[in-house]
This record gives C-alpha cells, sequence and structure tokens, in this order.
C-alpha cells in the first residue's frame, strides 16, 4: 500500500515536497483527531465524581471547539497543498506519455496496442488522477491514526493496546493477501478492458463497412464477445475478492469483543479506573475505523497500481531515437545504402541502394505491395531499417533525434487525417507559430482559400473527426497547405488519384506544384503527367529496384517501365462512347 503511495510521490517530482508535507501535517491532523478521547475522558470523570458543574461543561465545550478547529485548520493546510497536484501531475504525466508516442517506432502502434494505450490514456490516468491523492492522503492518515491509538492505549490500558497490535498484525497478513489477489485481479481486468476498448475501435472504425454489408448479428461479432468477455472477467474478479475482504472484516469484529472483554476484566480486576473502562466501551468500534479505511482503499489502490505498471511499461518501450542528437542538416540528399527491412518477420524491402539527389523530383512506381511506401517510411524513420543504413546529407538518420529529422520533412498522404479542431488550427499545425495571414497565404497557393471562404464560419470552421465533412479534394488541399507552411526541404508525397474528379486533380496538381518548388521531392506516382515530369523514376518490384533512370531512358529498353507506360497510355486514352 505504501509502496503505491510512494510510486506517487516519486512521480510528482519536484512538487513531492507537497505530499510530504502534507504527511506531517497528517500527523498533527491525527493528534487532534484523538484529542477529543482525552476531553471525553475529563468529561466522565468529572460527572462520575458528580463535579460537573456548568463551568465544567463550558470549559468542555470550548476545549472541544479548538480541538475541533485546529483538526479543521490541519485538514485545510493539508487539502491546500494536495488540492489540484493529482490534476497538475497527471496532465504532465500526459504530455511525457505524449512525447514519448511520437518516439516509438510505429509498428508499436498495432491494434492491440492501440486499446492499451487508449485505456491508459483514458482509463488508467483518469483513475489515479481522481483517487490518487485521496488514496494517499487515507493510507498515511490510516497508519498515523492506527499508531496513535496503539500509543495512548499502551498509556491507558496495556492489554487493549496489546489486542490492537495483534489485530493490527493478523489484519494485515489478511490485507496483503487481499492485495496479492486484487492486484493479479486488477491486472486481468484491466487487461480485459484493453481488449474491449480495441474491439470497440475496431467496431467504430468498421462501422461503415458493417453497415452497407448489414452484418449487425448478434452474439457472434468481436464486440459482442468482448463485452461477454469483460463482463464474465468483472463478475469473476467481485466474487474472488469479496471473501478475502470479508474476513478481514471478521478480524474487527473479534477485536470489538476482545477489547470489550479486556476493558470490562480489567475494571473489574482493578487494573484500570471505570472512567478508562466506559471511554475503552465508548471507543472500542472507533479504533479500528483506520483499519477499516485502509481495507476499504486497498482495492482502489490494487486498480490504481496496475494502471500504473501499464503506463510505466508504455514509459519502457525504448525510443527510436534514444541515443539520437538533435542534427541540423545542410545538405537533402537521400542516400539509401544497402537497405534491408521487414515489418515483421517477413522481408518487405531487399538489399536496396539508390540516391534521391537534392531539389530533385524522384518517383517512385511499381506494383501494389511492391514497397513504394514503405520507403517513404523509413525515410520519415518510423521504422528503422533493419540492414544497411539510410543518410540525407551525409548523416545516418539512425544518429539523429527524430524531431530534428522530422523538421526536414513534410509528408502529404492519400488519406488525409484531419484533427476535430478548425480548419485554421489544422493548418497551423505545420507551423505552430504561424500567424492568421501567414495560413491564408498558403492556403490561398495551395487553392483552398476559395471554399474555405465559402464555409459558414469561413477559417474558424471545425472539421468534423478525420475531416468527414470536407471532400477528399479539400482534404487534400489542407493538407498540401499545412506542408506548405511547414516548408520543410523534403516532401514525401503520396499521390492522390482515386476518389478524385478531373477539375479537383487539375487545382490538387496545381497546389502540388505551389509546395515542391526547390524541394527534395520523393512522390509516390500514379499520373503519367508526373512519372514524365520526374528528373528520376524508380520502379520496385517486391522491394526491390528493378529500374532507373528518368522517362525517356526507361521508356527506351525493355522492361516493367515500359509494360506500365504503355497500359497507362492505353487506359488514359480510353473513351465512354
Ligand atoms: N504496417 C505494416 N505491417 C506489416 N506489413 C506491412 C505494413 N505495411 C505494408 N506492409 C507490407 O509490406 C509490403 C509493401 O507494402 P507497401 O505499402 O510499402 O507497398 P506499396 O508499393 O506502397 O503498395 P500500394 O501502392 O498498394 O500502397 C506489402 O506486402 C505490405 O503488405
Amino acid at each position: 500500500m505504501l509502496n503505491v503511495a510512494n510510486r506517487i510521490i516519486k512521480m510528482s517530482g519536484k512538487e513531492g515536497w507537497r505530499i510530504k508535507a502534507a504527511i506531517v501535517l497528517s500527523v498533527f491532523e491525527g493528534i487532534f483527531i484523538a484529542a477529543p478521547l482525552g476531553l471525553i475522558y475529563y468529561g466522565i470523570l468529572i460527572i462520575l465524581e458528580s463535579n460537573a458543574t456548568p463551568a465544567a461543561s463550558v470549559r468542555i465545550g470550548i476545549i472541544m471547539l479548538m480541538l475541533v478547529l485546529f483538526r479543521a485548520f490541519f485538514k485545510f493546510l493539508i487539502d491546500k497543498l494536495q488540492g489540484g497536484m493529482a490534476y497538475e501531475l497527471f496532465a504532465s504525466e500526459r504530455l511525457k506519455l505524449g512525447e514519448h508516442l511520437k518516439r516509438l517506432p510505429m509498428g508499436y502502434f498495432s491494434e492491440g496496442n492501440i486499446g492499451n494505450i487508449t485505456s491508459v490514456i483514458t482509463t488508467d490516468i483518469v483513475f489515479a488522477e481522481q483517487w490518487g491523492m485521496h488514496a494517499v492522503a487515507t493510507v498515511i492518515s490510516s497508519y498515523v491514526g492506527i499508531a496513535i491509538n496503539i500509543l495512548l492505549m499502551l498509556f491507558i490500558d496495556w492489554r487493549v493496546s496489546l489486542i490492537l497490535t495483534l489485530i493490527l498484525i493478523v489484519s494485515s497478513i489478511t490485507l496483503k493477501q487481499f492485495n496479492r489477489a486484487s492486484k493479479k485481479e486488477s491486472k486481468i481486468r484491466q487487461d480485459g478492458f484493453a481488449q474491449l476498448t480495441k474491439a470497440i475501435i475496431e467496431y467504430v472504425k468498421g462501422i461503415g463497412v458493417i453497415k452497407s454489408f448489414n452484418v449487425q448479428r448478434e452474439g457472434d461479432s468481436d464486440i459482442n464477445h468482448a463485452f461477454d468477455t469483460f463482463k464474465a472477467i468483472s463478475i469473476r474478479v467481485e466474487k474472488g475478492l469479496s471473501g478475502l475482504y470479508r474476513s478481514y472484516m471478521y478480524w474487527f469484529a473479534l477485536g470489538v469483543a476482545c477489547i470489550i472483554a479486556t476493558a470490562v476484566y480489567d475494571y473489574n480486576a482493578e487494573h484500570i479506573q471505570l472512567a478508562w473502562c466506559i471511554l475503552i466501551l465508548l471507543f472500542s468500534m472507533q479504533f479500528f475505523a483506520s483499519f477499516k479505511a485502509l481495507g476499504s482503499m486497498a482495492t482502489l489502490l490494487r486498480v490504481m497500481e496496475a494502471g500504473l505498471d501499464r503506463y510505466d511499461a508504455i514509459i519502457a518501450v525504448e525510443e527510436i531515437d534514444a541515443d539520437g542528437k538533435a542534427i541540423v542538416l545542410d545538405n537533402f540528399d537521400i542516400v539509401f545504402d544497402h537497405v534491408s527491412f521487414a515489418y515483421d518477420q517477413t522481408d518487405v524491402i531487399h538489399d536496396v541502394s539508390f540516391e534521391i539527389p537534392a531539389r530533385c523530383m524522384t518517383a517512385l512506381v511499381g506494383k501494389s505491395g511492391s514497397g513504394k511506401s514503405t520507403i517513404t517510411n523509413l525515410i520519415a524513420r518510423f521504422w528503422d531499417v533493419q540492414q544497411g543504413a539510410i543518410t540525407i546529407g551525409g548523416v545516418n538518420i539512425k544518429e539523429m533525434t527524430v524531431e530534428s529529422l522530422l523538421e526536414n520533412i513534410s509528408m502529404v498522404f492519400q488519406n488525409v487525417y484531419l484533427f476535430n479542431d478548425s480548419i485554421l488550427e489544422n493548418v497551423r499545425f505545420g507551423r505552430p507559430e504561424a500567424t492568421k495571414d501567414e495560413i491564408i497565404e498558403v492556403c490561398k497557393k495551395a487553392r483552398c482559400h476559395e471554399f474555405i471562404m465559402a464555409l459558414e464560419n469561413g477559417y474558424d470552421t471545425i472539421v468534423n473527426e478525420s475531416g468527414a465533412s470536407l471532400s477528399g479534394g479539400e482534404k487534400q488541399r489542407i493538407a498540401i497547405a499545412r506542408a506548405m507552411l511547414k516548408d520543410a526541404p523534403i516532401i514525401l508525397l503520396d499521390e492522390a488519384t482515386a476518389n478524385i474528379d478531373p477539375d479537383n486533380e487539375q487545382i490538387i496538381q496545381e497546389a502540388i506544384n505551389a509546395l515542391v518548388q526547390n524541394k527534395t521531392l520523393v512522390l509516390i506516382a500514379h499520373k503519367l503527367s508526373t512519372i514524365r515530369n520526374a528528373d528520376q523514376i524508380i520502379v520496385m518490384e517486391e522491394g526491390r529496384i528493378i529500374q532507373q533512370g528518368n522517362h525517356k531512358q526507361l521508356i527506351e529498353s525493355d522492361g516493367l517501365y515500359l509494360e506500365f507506360w504503355k497500359r497507362r497510355t492505353k487506359a488514359t486514352s480510353w473513351k465512354i462512347s
């Protein structure tokens, strides 16, 4: 229990002093919680001795009021120190996690891990945020309360103190068992929750397909299975833990009975006065309040601990650029030197070597699955190559931090992702410090200004998730404006052809032309026009380069490119008659 509290203190870093100060203050609070016992003893004493005068009652009342005020004062200081701290702490942990995720290889973001990351951010951290400080405060004040009670009883009746200590020992053993079981079950439950999150993400992502194929059958879908499994796990966890929790509580019932019997026996044996005996009887239930509070915190702390374990497990994943340096490049030639790469076990790129000269257009062509996107992903270091090296301006990109590398690269994908934010902010993502005027200027160049101005709220229009409220061509142009604003010297571009009508295609082409001027452009080419204009064309097949040259050179020699060219030319000459 204390180790979870300790973990939260460690996580709080520089702010940890606030928790430590609150611990010290809770000792004082504990003293003022226990102090009324002495006052009540005094009250019982004067009643038994028939000295309960009005003046004595007023005296007791005033002292009690002061004790309550002191207790409230310490509680106020504790709350002030701890208040809002969990939110500050976990807000910075979220930012840390975000920074960390940026530096993980894309391979980490498999469906399973996405479920895990989502439930860590949305459930585990939120849980720790809501309960973390409360749990730390309760655990600490419970231990302080237990220690004060045992010490106090040592002065009044050592036998009662002994019973309290024995109950503390045996209940701690039960609590330890409970904690162990609870930790194991919490992990199972949270893993089940991560699976459920993954199934929900999958379901929501595939909702279009599910609807269009009308396959909403009951009982056999992944999501239903995930709900059923999670329900079964939760019920099992509840059942498994309730037995142990009950036995923990039985010790206190036994403890209360033993304390009452001991107090009465000690009074009869004249070991203690009547006033002490009455006081012990009055407070026999109260003595175990701190123990019970610890028990009720146990499950909460275990859930929190399992959550923090999962958070730590993500933080422990090695960053792709752990040894990287922030290097400023002054030349943007890209060289692949005997590069081989596999996503999992299967090789996708086989011993590939080529050069992409700076400020030139290099087009990658090849059949679907030949490895074109993989080449661009490797340049941006979404994954690291397993063999060989990729250098930019003579620097191996593995020596660079991801940030210093990506500063030089803009990427425009076919599937544009827009954030659920205004158009202005979506474009500003390319360069966060850009002014509105600069954004408007690039939007004009990227041919988006007109359609943005036609929207009811112009640049302040909020884009639906993934930009669902905009057409494919409009989203592409926003992505181009974003890349243009970034003004990086290297552009990796996956040309959009599908779903774009000829008018839009023309506009997008103009936007792209404005984007790529004077840049090192690597283009996954689908259109004849771009292929023909490229300074260099790299033809790929099954992860190998089979041809390389410019258009003129390649159509003069037999090979896949010529075949590809002939097929494309034929396709573009087709007419609907
Ligand atoms: N994230 C991934 N995990 C595992 N395998 C992948 C992943 N991405 C691509 N692949 C595999 O790597 C190979 C090359 O894929 P890549 O996307 O680079 O080809 P491509 O030429 O760009 O194809 P397309 O033109 O269809 O986009 C394919 O066999 C593909 O199935």
